[in-house]
């Protein structure tokens, strides 16, 4: 190890050794320069090449004391790692970053469109009935089974104890015998003829035809909601056409169910056995 007092010494004796050599270089220098001048401009450029390479070469020969010397005035001009960073740029002012002002500063907020009442709405249908499928033209038939919802109501005032919900408590009960008297428990056979006669007149139960069977439809005359007259226009014959113009939404069967008589066969299709037959199709 070298005490303090060797390494001051040392340190004085290697700065003589360095200003001496550093004189003569000039001198050397100084006396190419001369010579130069006589022959070639280049003495300058020598001069700035041998300085450097001269202090390098005696300093990497030294001790590492002697570099650690050295070290802080390196470390301060080619270390970039902490030095440098109080060179850096300040961050970029906030003010750059901000985000666009979303608001005029001299403008009052922009009030919302007004919209009236009636564009919001379509000016003849309600959305319900633009969701509808348009009724077919022809021959009064539509394809949907949602009643008509601009057609005119046919609808009578049906009396006291004739609501619908009167008429479903009264297909309920076996006893009340809306198939009609003087017919057996079973179904029958019903020919054309024996439906023309049961028109309602003189007395008698009005039946009518719908999907090949048969109903007595006069129990229901006073619950029918388009009407007597508008029911009776089916009795004694076939009710279907008429019925799917009118309303095709509507349960036969779920309203008439009870009324059921028989099923419509030909005239000659009519035997003794006709309750048999009736059962078998059930
Ligand atoms: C000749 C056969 C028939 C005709 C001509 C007829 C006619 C009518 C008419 C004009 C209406 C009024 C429709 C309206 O403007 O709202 C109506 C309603 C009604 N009819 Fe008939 N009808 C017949 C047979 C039947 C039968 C057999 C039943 C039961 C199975 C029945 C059950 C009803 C019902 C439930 C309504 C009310 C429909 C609703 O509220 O939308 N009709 N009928």
């Amino acid at each position: 190890m070298w005490s303090l007092t060797s390494l001051f010494t040392r340190s004085a004796q290697q700065a003589e050794v360095t200003q001496a050599k550093s004189d003569d270089v000039q001198q050397d220098n100084a006396h190419s320069e001369t010579d130069s001048t006589q022959t070639t401009p280049k003495a300058s450029a020598i001069v700035s090449t041998v300085q450097v390479p001269e202090l390098n070469l005696q300093e990497s020969d030294k001790s590492s004391d002697q570099t650690d010397q050295d070290a802080p005035t390196i470390t301060s001009s080619s270390t970039p790692t902490t030095n440098n960073a109080s060179l850096m740029l300040p961050p970029s002012a906030p003010t750059q970053r901000r985000p666009p002002t979303l608001k005029p500063v001299n403008q009052p907020f922009l009030a919302p469109p007004k919209l009236k009442a009636s564009s919001l709405r379509p000016t003849s249908l309600s959305a319900a009935s633009a969701l509808r499928a348009p009724p077919a033209t022809t021959n009064g038939l539509t394809t949907s089974t949602l009643a008509p919802s601009q057609r005119a109501s046919r609808k009578v005032i049906l009396g006291p104890g004739h609501s619908p919900l009167d008429w479903a408590a009264l297909t309920k009960d076996p006893r009340n015998n809306l198939r009609g008297a003087n017919l057996p428990p079973t179904l029958i056979k019903v020919t054309p003829s024996m439906l023309k006669s049961q028109n309602g007149r003189k007395g008698t139960d009005a039946w009518t035809s719908y999907n090949g069977k048969v109903y007595n439809i006069t129990p229901y005359v006073s619950f029918h909601p388009g009407g007597k007259g508008e029911l009776l226009r089916g009795a004694g014959k076939d009710s279907g056409k008429l019925f799917l113009e009118t309303h095709p939404w509507v349960n036969w069967d779920g309203i008439l169910g009870e009324c059921l008589v028989g099923i419509l066969v030909s005239e000659n299709e009519k035997g003794d056995d006709e309750t048999n037959e009736l059962d078998a199709m059930d």
